[in-house]
């Protein structure tokens, strides 16, 4: 008989693992048997790691070593890829080449932070103009916010992490990281990968248990200069009451709609569509939800992404050939379920899909939707879109903008007025031309407007968010 050892994760405090009294399971997404174990962490391990992170503050850590550490754990990150992917495939049941993407993109994300960590810098101010102020000179300085919590969803847990870890170190801040609790392996590898690369021990910390109340014990306390937040409006909301004055960075939700136009490349548009609806089983949060056709393509269009979406396997993702796994718990899948079945009650049609199975939810199309139904209206966070006909550009802006979100919106077109008059007149953090509304590459700016949140990312932009700007003027 073999027994198979599940390893636990304590916490990651001052560079040390802390073993605590209470664990709690991490699953395996597909079988949804234990497979991992994590440290439930106190208050009084919060407010420890919190205290450590402020007094690390006080050594020095050069931009160059900034440099150094998150080029080397890039680095580290690549060499071990398979290994961090398949924790990704069974903790978040992500399949496996879209988990090694997710790892190859983390990677970029540290390299493009390793590289931003040089290039921090304020800039001359012409305070001598200023009449009574000839004899003056100033310049800025951006200097570091101080400790930053950081929490994070479930849905790219590695990535998303690398997002906040990358910049706010690069920027010469501390973080005590709060992973989602149903995906948090990742997080205490990525931090052992940090401290194999030389990060100095107190810049980084890594706590796990219950997210209401390690929530709370990071904004009750006075210490902690700033949030960066990525997840559901809710928490973002909850957040953004609570932290009262200090420093808030808010990465929301969306129901992200993406444009095809009758002069569109429709079998370009159909694939893009098609790839970025289903990708990590809809849960991603600038995955396509709502499709608006001009109806002189649209019967055309409906086909093609049929085509293409029954193409896709469902099934283990720890198999190569798998491209859709299971949704992160039964009780998401099942309320997938209960909307698409609203929606149909409404009068949708089912093109493909609308079945479960466990925790699957297959890849589903709807046509004869509405705007207030929930799977148009409300952020849906699973593998099913909805795509209706249009006929005038102005009607399909208005169309767009009619969503309480605004992070990315796709236009497929060859028309480039139609594409500039909606760059200026769609209300989005990012407008996608001749892509779907899911692309991103980590060096951009990304972020939303509305329910979307505040803030942006993408190492450069973030840094902005974590740095703060001081003016120094001298009476020469
Ligand atoms: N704009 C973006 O970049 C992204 C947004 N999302 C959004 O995230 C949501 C899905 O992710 P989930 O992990 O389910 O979101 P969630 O909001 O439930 O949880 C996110 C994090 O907040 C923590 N948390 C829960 N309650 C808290 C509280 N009271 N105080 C402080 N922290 C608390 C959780 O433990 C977790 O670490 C979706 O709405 C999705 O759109 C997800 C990925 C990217
Ligand atoms: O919003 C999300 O779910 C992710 O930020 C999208 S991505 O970074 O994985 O492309």
């Amino acid at each position: 008989m073999t027994t198979t050892t599940i390893t636990t994760h304590g916490l990651y405090i001052n560079g040390q693992t802390v073993e605590t009294k209470e664990t709690m399971a991490v699953t395996n997404k597909y079988t949804q048997e234990a497979a991992y174990h994590v440290a439930v962490a106190e208050q009084a391990h919060v407010k420890e790691a919190v205290q450590v992170a402020k007094n690390s503050l006080k050594e020095d850590f050069t931009p160059y070593q900034r440099y150094q550490v998150l080029l080397k754990a890039a680095q580290l990150l690549v060499a071990k890829k398979e290994e961090f992917a398949k924790v990704l495939a069974t903790e978040v049941g992500k399949p496996i080449r879209e988990s090694r993407g997710e790892v190859e993109r983390a990677a970029q994300t540290l390299e493009i932070s390793a590289e931003e960590a040089k290039r921090i810098h304020g800039e001359g101010v012409p305070v001598e103009a200023a009449p009574g102020s000839e004899n003056r000179m100033a310049f800025t300085l951006k200097v570091p916010v101080g400790v930053i919590a950081a929490i994070t969803p479930f849905n790219v847990p590695l990535n998303l992490v690398c997002h906040k870890i990358g910049p706010a170190l690069a920027a010469g801040n501390s973080v005590v990281l709060k992973p989602a609790e149903v995906t948090p392996v990742c997080a205490y590898m990525l931090a052992e990968v940090l401290t194999e690369a030389g990060l100095p021990k107190g810049r980084l910390h890594v706590v796990t248990g219950d997210g209401p109340s390690i929530g709370d014990w990071l904004l009750e306390n006075g210490d902690v200069n700033m949030f960066t937040f990525t997840g559901s409006p809710r928490v973002g909301e909850l957040i953004r009451q609570k932290a009262g004055l200090r420093k808030v960075a808010l990465e929301l939700g969306n129901n992200s709609a993406t444009v095809v136009h009758s002069d569109a490349d429709l079998e370009l548009a159909s694939s893009m569509v098609a790839q970025k609806s289903f990708n990590n089983a809809g849960q991603v949060c600038i995955s396509v939800q709502r499709v608006y056709v001009q109806e002189d393509v649209y019967e055309t269009f409906v086909q093609k992404l049929k085509e293409k979406t029954e193409k896709f396997v469902v099934g283990n993702p720890l198999e190569e050939t798998t491209d859709i796994g299971p949704m992160i718990r039964l009780s998401e899948a099942e309320r997938v379920e209960a909307w698409v079945n609203e929606a149909v009650e409404q009068g949708a049609t089912v093109v493909t899909g609308a079945k479960r199975d466990g925790a699957f939810y297959y890849p589903t199309i709807l046509t004869d939707v509405h705007d207030d139904m929930k799977v148009c209206r409300q952020e849906l966070f699973g593998p099913v879109v909805s795509v209706a006909p249009y006929t005038e550009k102005e009607e399909v802006i208005a169309k767009v903008n009619d969503s309480d979100y605004g992070l990315q919106a796709g236009l497929f077109t060859k028309d480039l007025g139609f594409a500039m008059k909606a760059a200026k007149e769609i209300e989005v953090g990012g407008l996608i031309v001749n892509d779907a509304s899911a692309y991103r590459v980590d060096s951009m700016p990304y972020g939303g407007v509305k329910r979307s949140g505040t803030g942006k990312e993408g190492p450069r932009y973030a840094i902005e968010e974590m740095t703060e700007e001081r003016i120094v003027v001298f009476n020469l």
